[in-house]
């Protein structure tokens, strides 16, 4: 579990970074608390459960742009899941962590997602499915196949994980970082003042070729 923060700020002076809102949903223990630990702190200890929501912000440096990543990490515990679609208003990018050793978690990603189209409009958040613990790969449950397959069906994003190995952790976090700024530029180009833009609305398809690798 991470400490929990007080409230993010709405928005950025024109000199900061662009903010977005990325949530962590998945079961309970399946390494949410750790990915955010991993990409925020680049450390990994023994967590204990997340309590309603823990909140981490890190700036994504993508070389020509930046990104302010407001992480809010959920509690994956059921007693919880009642109160997490407040979590999850506003966001836009969420991350559907299960454990590749546990199908049960697999189930319940695809289950979050259910509960996200029901929130956002088709493609109007960047979803990425992640499938963390690849250093359990002996154990492994869901192949990685099984898990690629169902991302494409979605159009989501895909990547396997490790946070304790540190395995594409920054990777998974600087994909959607990418995917937003790539999305807010497409928006600002296609609008007609060229003004920019503030919703982004476009599905990841074209892009998420690059990132369904172990
Ligand atoms: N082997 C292995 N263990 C991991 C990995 N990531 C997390 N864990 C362990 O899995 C357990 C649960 O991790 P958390 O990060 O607390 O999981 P969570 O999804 O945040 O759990 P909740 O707060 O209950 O929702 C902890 O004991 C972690 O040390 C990983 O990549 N590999």
């Amino acid at each position: 579990m991470a400490q929990v923060g007080g409230p993010p700020q709405a928005g950025a002076a024109p000199d900061q970074p662009r903010v977005s809102k990325l949530v962590l949903l998945g079961s309970g223990s399946v390494g949410k608390s750790s990915l955010a630990l991993r990409f925020v702190k680049q450390d990994f200890k023994s967590i204990l459960p997340t309590v309603g929501c823990a909140f981490f912000t890190k700036v994504v440096d993508l070389g020509a742009s930046s990104l302010k990543l407001e992480i809010w990490d959920t509690a994956g515990q059921e007693k919880y899941h009642s109160v997490c679609h407040l979590y999850y208003r506003g966001a836009n990018a969420a991350l559907l962590v299960y454990d590749i050793t546990q199908k049960d978690s697999f189930h319940k990603a695809q289950q979050w997602l259910g509960d996200l189209e029901k929130e956002f409009p088709p493609g109007e958040i960047v979803v990425m499915l992640v499938g963390n613990k690849t250093d359990l790969e002996e154990e492994q449950e869901v192949p990685f196949q099984e898990g690629k397959e169902f991302a494409d069906s979605k159009n989501l994003l895909f990547m396997e994980t490790s946070a304790k190995l540190n395995h594409r952790v920054s990777e998974v976090f600087r994909t959607v970082a990418q995917e937003l700024l790539q999305r807010a530029e497409d928006k600002r180009s296609h609008s007609p003042q060229g003004a920019p833009a503030v919703t982004l609305d476009q599905g990841p398809a074209a892009r998420q070729g690059k990132c369904c690798t172990r």
